[in-house]
């Protein structure tokens, strides 16, 4: 607090639980929390990581200055020997995307998921030393979501034991691939594999992209950054890169080999593993972003209530003062729902971490049962958080007035960052589209005695789901978890089972799939969400120590829930699940809760315990100080470096002279 004034402690002594404690269960763990708090602290005091400035440096300006971070971050990785997660975690906490993201997140993990033994052994080392850097290359100009439609060539030449890397249309050129532009000197690259002119799709192959000397291109490689994207600074600190090759050849072993192979003679031999498992990367980063959804989610969230208890506007009475915005029930309405999302999105991100780790056991055991389930979960949970988290941002920026708006707030960046994930690891729509063909999967399996499991077990209810009619009768009979859960069973299997139905009339499924898009994805969704709610519901069963906490979790947990059949109360009332009185007492019930979080609100925002260097927001300031910092701020700008500004002579006086002129005429 640098005026020593704390102005949010008048709120933070309202709070009726342990914020502490609450640090734990939002961190997962006494072990997780100490850990974040010691390297978001080391961070931030380190002024080498400074980012105030981030916004008004130019693209080159900005790209080296994100070049220079993520040297110095190797370097202190090294020095204090922090382990991976302890070195992930200053790698986020250092809050800029970097080419780092894609080495770490996929390049590596891609290696260890669909490399041989032998080539984990030789790749691995040089990635975990940085002596390699490396990126994924998949997605193509032509075709990001259809990865079978990818166009790159890797022809296997038995004359020299190599395949021959190649792009044969303008359309084949990778583009996106983060990292790619200017620093990455090997990729993950996707090509379709071609032996003996027969095509036998899309594989991952390890591919050196530029001298490790010079860094320049090798020969027959062209390589370039796609340009400016969307936002200021915010993911332009990136270097997504343009790639073509033009018959570059690599040794055959260079194909990543652990799913199927290529021998010496030229012969495809699959493993006994699913081909979809080359798909195996975005699978484990998709958990791994819906896990960050609940982190970008609780920054915006964090930035808008802390802002909301220190704005006021109206309401003053004889000269006392005004209302806070945040006892505004419109303001409670749109903000405590993503307070709720946030803790909702962590406790399923920790859930999906589980599944996903789980998956990963059983795959090593060949045991590839669990693998649609975790194709869909991590399809549908991405898709369903990314929007949430990209529109919540969004509604924060806007709870938080004009002053949302500046870059200094912190909000426009975050967005600016955050809102392609709706897009990259698969396109939300495309994504829910998965979850859909697994949904009617499921129920065309029904009868069939192949009892559906995981997420999809409530389906084996499903002569009783269609059965139900909510028998809520009062206001709090919307607290009960059983009661939540069966309504949202209920829709989410009707909604299934009314998609299956309308399907079945299509002559050609296919065709009928198309046509009825819409509705499958409406139907992915309730599903996801039906996920979400049960997984929050879950964790209340466990044991929850400290004051108050459990208590918290309850109020959030029905907010996050009522305030989806809320928003989706056409599909409750149009399946028949509710009534319209039911639905009615769940608005009433909501209204209850909002005010039993308004008091705890600010102490909830503080459980996430992040430090002003990582909010970046003069609006989200720990200590509510936000007027005189945003004045201070203002004259920072560069604009503001000289009283007169640079082609006020060349273009503005002389129009003011030409007016005086005229005038006196
Ligand atoms: C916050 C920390 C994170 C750190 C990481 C850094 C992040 C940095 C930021 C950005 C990086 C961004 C990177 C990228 O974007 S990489 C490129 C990502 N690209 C995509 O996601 C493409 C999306 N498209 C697809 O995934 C697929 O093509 C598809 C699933 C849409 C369709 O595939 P297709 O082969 O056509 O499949 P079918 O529909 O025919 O289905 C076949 C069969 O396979 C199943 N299946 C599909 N995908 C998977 C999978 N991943 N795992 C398991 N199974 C899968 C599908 O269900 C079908 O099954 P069936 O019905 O039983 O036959
Ligand atoms: C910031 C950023 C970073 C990225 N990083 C990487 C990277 O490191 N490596 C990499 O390989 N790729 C990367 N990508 C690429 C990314 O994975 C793709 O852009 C993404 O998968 C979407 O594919 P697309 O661009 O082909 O979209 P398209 O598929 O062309 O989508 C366009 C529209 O068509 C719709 N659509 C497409 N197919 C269907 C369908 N079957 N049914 C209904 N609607 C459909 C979509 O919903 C969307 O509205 C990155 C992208 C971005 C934005």
């Amino acid at each position: 607090m640098e005026d020593g004034v704390d102005h949010l402690a008048f709120e933070r002594n309202k709070a009726q639980f342990d914020v502490e404690d609450m640090k734990i269960i939002w961190a997962g763990s006494r072990q997780d929390f100490e850990l974040s708090d010691r390297i978001s602290r080391l961070v931030a005091s380190d002024p080498a990581f400074r980012k105030d400035d981030r916004t008004t440096l130019d693209r080159k300006e900005l790209f080296k200055n994100t070049l220079r971070k993520a040297a110095y971050a190797w370097k202190r990785i090294n020095e204090l020997r922090l382990n991976e997660q302890e070195a992930y975690k200053l790698r986020s906490f250092v809050d800029q995307p970097a080419f780092t993201d894609l080495h770490w997140g996929m390049f590596v993990p891609a290696i260890q998921g669909q490399g041989t033994d032998e080539q984990q052994q030789k790749w691995l080392p040089l990635a975990y030393r940085m002596q390699i850097i490396g990126c994924y290359a998949q997605t193509e100009l032509g075709h990001g979501s259809n990865v079978q439609g990818l166009e790159t060539t890797a022809t296997f030449d038995p004359k020299t034991d190599e395949f021959v890397i190649h792009s044969p249309t303008l359309t084949s050129s990778k583009w996106w691939p983060g990292g790619l532009g200017k620093i990455s000197t090997h990729a993950v690259a996707y090509a379709r594999l071609i032996i003996g002119g027969e095509d036998h799709g899309v594989h991952g192959f390890i591919v050196q992209l530029r001298s490790l000397d010079d860094h320049l291109p090798l020969p027959g490689i062209t390589i370039g950054d796609i340009g400016m994207k969307f936002g200021n600074a915010a993911y332009n600190t990136m270097d997504n890169g343009v790639l073509r090759f033009d018959h570059v050849r690599i040794p055959r072993n260079q194909m990543l080999m652990r799913v199927s192979q290529v021998t010496r003679e030229g012969k495809y031999v699959s493993s006994n593993v699913p081909r979809q498992l080359v798909y195996g990367t975005m699978v484990n980063v998709r958990q791994k972003i819906v896990a960050d959804a609940s982190v970008a989610l609780s920054r915006a969230v964090c930035i808008a209530t802390r802002y909301s208890a220190v704005r006021r506007q109206f309401g003053s009475h004889n000269g006392g003062l005004e209302t806070q915005v945040i006892d505004y029930k419109t303001q409670q309405a749109r903000l405590f729902p993503l307070l709720a999302s946030a803790y909702a999105f962590r406790f399923v991100g920790g859930w999906l971490k589980w599944l996903y780790m789980d998956v990963t056991e059983r795959l090593q055991a060949n045991d590839f049962s669990t693998l649609p389930e975790a194709h869909a979960c991590t399809a549908g949970l991405k898709s369903l958080t990314t929007t949430a988290t990209a529109d919540g941002i969004e509604e924060c920026r806007k709870l938080c007035g004009g002053h949302g708006y500046l870059c200094s707030s912190g909000l426009p960046e975050l967005f600016a960052v955050y809102v392609p994930a709706c897009t990259y690891e698969g396109d939300n729509v495309v994504l829910l589209l998965q979850v859909a063909r697994h949904l009617m999967k499921t129920v065309s399996q029904l009868g069939s005695g192949n009892k559906p499991v995981g997420t999809t077990a409530y389906m084996a209810r499903v002569e009783q789901l269609m059965q139900y009619h909510s028998d809520v009768e009062k206001a709090e009979d919307w607290l009960k978890p059983n009661v939540v859960l069966e309504a949202f069973e209920a829709r989410a299997s009707r909604m299934s089972v009314a998609c299956a139905q309308n399907l079945s009339k299509f002559a050609n499924p296919e065709e009928g799939f198309q046509e009825l898009a819409a509705d499958l994805v409406d139907a992915a969704v309730a599903h996801c969400q039906l996920i979400v709610v049960s997984k929050f519901i879950e964790k209340l069963q466990q044991d929850i120590p400290g004051k108050g906490v459990k208590k918290q979790l309850e109020v959030l947990c029905s907010i996050y829930a009522l305030f989806l059949l809320h928003k989706h109360l056409g599909d409750f009332l149009s399946t028949g699940c509710i009534n319209p009185k039911q639905g009615s007492l769940a608005s009433e019930q909501l209204r209850n809760l909002y005010s039993q979080v308004r008091p705890n609100a600010i102490a909830l925002v503080d459980a996430f315990n992040y430090t002003d260097h990582y909010l970046g927001s003069i609006l989200g300031r720990y200590d509510g100080n936000v007027y005189p910092k945003l004045y201070e701020e203002a004259w920072k700008d560069p604009l503001n470096d000289s009283v007169v500004p640079d082609g006020f002579k060349e273009y503005i006086q002389p129009m003011l002279k030409q007016q005086l002129r005229n005038a006196r005429l």
